[in-house]
């Protein structure tokens, strides 16, 4: 067969030019990246073997070994795991296998300077090879396979690649790095071994490195044996998986070394919890939180979940039945004796043991969240990056419903910047004694939120308002309904439900308005008749001249009417009460006018700036500019 020629995907071609750029600094990765497929595939083989035992009869001994050739400038990473046949190599050398791969990529150009360690993040893999290489030849055969049936697959990384079948004896995949002039520093011994030791160390499979030894002088047998150099395979990693040495053993670079090796991240995790469980559910977790979310996270398609391996063997990559769907931003594995070696996915979804574990590991995954809370400048950190995440959380899971709402931060009238700092509990200690409820207003941004004139009898009263601007606030909010025995108020409610925090005068103060003003809310009714469902006097505005309200139930959210309306939705013409502050102003002066006609336009530059105000954007602003500049020009 002569070799064909084919392109790489443009993703692949894009990401190749753009890494040897910016992963020059932290190059040495492309071990580590390798010696983990490498790891991967041994693992996919063994699990295999349980069920089809002949692929692994005649070399049953799992190993990554590593060798480099001086005289070739040659490094070659090879395993006897499962192998590629021709068909698999183009498809997973040539391409790269995620959804929303182009988006990535588009919004990776735009800034270059981020770009280095966002692609260590998206995890390159197999293509850090070229970091270092400028050929790169792969040969392999996949167990199970007919040595004609091996395959080499070759490329510069400047757009394409050949591949073919070969004839192959041996059953797994050698990469077969052509090393740059530049980098001839990775056939050195010492680097090697300092490299895979640093990276690769508690990986389950031994990694033999190809090195120098020396036999001392001695006679043996009266002849006469020089010193004289020896090649051959030493192993230089621990092998001994790290999750199941007792966590007092393991030392933090460690667990931060086998994060690496476990998800491809260029970048230290966040935290971590190693746990080993015993009794009836036996089961090890080791779980990670990543310090920057993936670039996918809210992406539908998005691969996440936990590895799964049962009694030390691999089963399955993204396990997703483990954890609840808003903690999957959490990394890492979890070894149980619980579940048959043959489980399938189909199985796990079905076994009781799955949401045992399930349980169990959420405890564990909350309980790492909580310990990281008690640091407020590392729980910012979490949160900037899973905040919005951790909101589906009490919707997702009612049963963990409490636990979760501790751990959610918002922006509030008190905190004072639009950083997310406040917990639940800290605004109920601060409530003054008579407050009953916890208040909160959504807006499309903390500006709008913080400015809002739904605020300003609250504020004036001494009452802390959470200010949630989150998309997923809305949905938070629509789903819970109290927190420790505090209902949850909007500040945009017709009814504040102030109880004691009402001053007795408010009501007196409130009749007696309502009697003055008689006039003027009637006259108000009439000219916008139509366009709201009523009209009255405020007790919730100090500054402003006028504010919407909608029941409660019944209001759409500015926010969510633009989420609707995005998808495409119809969404109902609301009708709002208009309430106005018979104190300002320009109620006042709208009120001395007694040209009917006139007081129309007042009408609805009252009703419009309180629109405004509350939506922000109206449906005919020229004609509320016109009016405005009539009422200014006092035409
Ligand atoms: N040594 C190997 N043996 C068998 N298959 C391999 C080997 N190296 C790579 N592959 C195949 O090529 C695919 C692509 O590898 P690559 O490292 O680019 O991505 P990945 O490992 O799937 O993803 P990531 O590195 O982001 O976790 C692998 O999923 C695997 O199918």
């Amino acid at each position: 067969m002569t070799a064909q020629v084919h392109g790489f995907q443009t993703e692949v071609t894009k990401l190749l030019k753009l890494l040897a750029n910016s992963l020059y600094s932290n190059k040495e990765v492309f071990l580590r990246e390798l010696i983990s497929n490498a790891s991967d595939a041994v693992d996919k083989l063994r699990f295999l073997s349980i069920t089809s035992p002949e692929l692994t009869k005649d070399d049953p001994n799992f190993w990554i070994r590593v060798r480099a050739d001086e005289k070739a400038g040659t490094l070659t990473i090879s395993d006897n795991g499962i192998g590629m046949t021709l068909n698999e190599a183009n498809e997973h050398l040539g391409t790269i296998a995620k959804s929303g791969t182009e988006e990535f990529f588009k919004n990776l150009s735009k800034d270059q300077a981020k770009a280095s360690q966002l692609i260590g993040q998206f995890g390159v893999g197999f293509y850090s090879a070229f970091i270092v290489a400028d050929r790169v030849t792969v040969l392999s055969r996949a167990a199970g396979s007919k040595p004609e049936e091996g395959v080499r697959w070759s490329s510069d990384g400047s757009g394409t690649y050949e591949s073919e079948n070969i004839t192959r004896n041996e059953r797994g995949t050698d990469v077969v790095l052509h090393l740059k002039d530049s980098e001839k520093e990775f056939l050195n011994e010492w680097t090697l071994r300092e490299t895979i030791t640093r990276y690769s160390d508690h990986i389950s499979t031994p990694v033999l490195l190809w090195c120098e030894k020396h036999e001392p002088a001695s006679e043996k047998d009266g002849e006469k044996k020089e010193d004289k150099p020896v090649w051959g395979w030493e192993q230089v990693n621990d092998a001994k998986a790290l999750w199941t040495l007792a966590p007092k053993d393991v030392k933090d670079e460690q667990y931060i070394a086998f994060y690496k090796h476990l998800t491809h991240d260029y970048g230290d995790p966040l935290t971590w919890a190693h746990n080993r469980v015993e009794g009836d559910l036996e089961y090890i977790s080791l779980l990670y939180i990543p310090k920057e979310a993936p670039w996918d996270l809210y992406s539908r398609d998005e691969k996440h979940g936990l590895k799964l391996y049962v009694q030390r063997v691999f089963i399955m990559d993204n396990s997703e039945e483990f954890l609840p769907n808003y903690l999957r931003f959490v990394k890492g594995l979890v070894d149980t004796t619980a579940l048959d070696l043959n489980v399938s996915r189909e199985l796990l979804q079905k076994s009781p043991v799955t949401r045992k574990l399930k349980r169990a590991l959420t405890k564990r995954a909350l309980s790492m969240i909580e310990k990281l809370a008690a640091d407020k400048d590392k729980y910012q950190i979490f949160w900037s990056q899973y905040g919005r995440v951790m909101k589906e959380g009490p919707i997702e899971d009612p049963s963990d419903r409490e636990q979760v709402m501790k751990l959610l931060r918002f922006a509030s009238t008190k905190s004072g910047t639009a950083a997310q700092t406040v917990s639940l509990e800290d605004y109920i200690a601060r409530m003054p004694e008579k407050q009953k409820n916890i208040y909160y207003l959504t807006a499309g941004s903390y500006e709008a939120a913080a400015n809002s004139p739904y605020l300003e009898t609250l504020r004036k009263k001494g009452i802390e308002v959470l200010l949630l601007t989150d998309r997923v606030d809305e949905w938070l909010m629509g789903n819970v309904r109290d927190f420790e025995g505090h209902s949850f108020v909007p500040a945009t409610a017709s009814d504040l439900q102030l109880g004691d925090l009402a001053d007795k005068d408010d009501q007196k103060k409130k009749d007696e308005a309502e009697k003055d003003n008689k006039g003027v809310v009637e006259r108000l009714k009439k000219a916008l008749e139509g366009k709201v469902t009523n009209v009255r006097i405020s007790t919730r505005l100090v500054d402003s001249p006028s504010c919407i309200v909608g029941e409660q139930d019944q209001m759409l959210t500015p926010q969510m009417r633009r989420m609707l309306e995005a998808a495409g939705q119809s969404v109902p013409e609301e009708k709002f009460t208009l309430e106005i502050n018979p104190e300002h102003p320009l109620i006042r002066q709208a009120a001395d006018e007694t040209d009917e006609a006139r007081f129309g336009k007042w009408a609805d530059f009252i009703y419009g700036q309180a629109l405004l105000a509350d939506q922000g954007s109206l449906k005919d602003p020229s004609s509320f500019v016109k009016i405005m500049n009539e009422l200014i020009l006092k035409k």
